[in-house]
């Protein structure tokens, strides 16, 4: 879970699946991870749905129970994508600009929070060296 500020209201556009309608300086994206091999291999399957509009669906063995998030971002979503569609693109634009701008990630070990702020090593890599 993503939590995104600036010091100015961003625009709704900027978020896929925009679910609040009044503008806000803070929105809450969520970024599913994909399995991963140790998941897929001991037999994990996924318990979350992404139907669109903010929305994502949780199924715990009997029924889904549905949370609604400014932007859901499901596992096939590339780095590109979330940076673009969340705002982040824009709020380095901001900061480059003088605004006070703030990316928080939220979530258990594990679940893709320095991911989704560095992207992938290989990319984390081209620029160190
Ligand atoms: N969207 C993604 N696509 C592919 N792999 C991912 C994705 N998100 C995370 N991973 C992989 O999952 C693993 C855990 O991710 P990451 O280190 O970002 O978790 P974290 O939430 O920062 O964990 P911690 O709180 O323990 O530091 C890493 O191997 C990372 O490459």
């Amino acid at each position: 879970m993503f939590l995104i500020s600036s010091g100015e209201p961003l625009e709704s556009g900027d978020v896929r699946g925009d679910a609040g309608g009044d503008e806000s300086s803070v929105l809450v994206a969520v970024r599913v991870r994909p399995l991963n091999s140790t998941e897929r291999s001991q037999g994990d399957q996924g318990v979350l749905c992404c139907p669109g509009q903010g929305t994502i669906l949780v199924n715990n063995g009997a029924q889904d129970r549905a949370f609604t998030f400014d932007a859901v971002f499901e596992a096939g979503c590339s780095q590109h994508e979330v940076f673009e569609q969340c705002g982040v693109k824009r709020l380095i634009d901001l900061a480059t600009d003088g605004f006070s701008c703030t990316v928080f990630g939220f979530g258990q070990t594990g679940s893709g929070k320095t991911y989704t702020i560095t992207g992938p090593q290989s990319l984390v890599s081209s620029f160190s060296t």
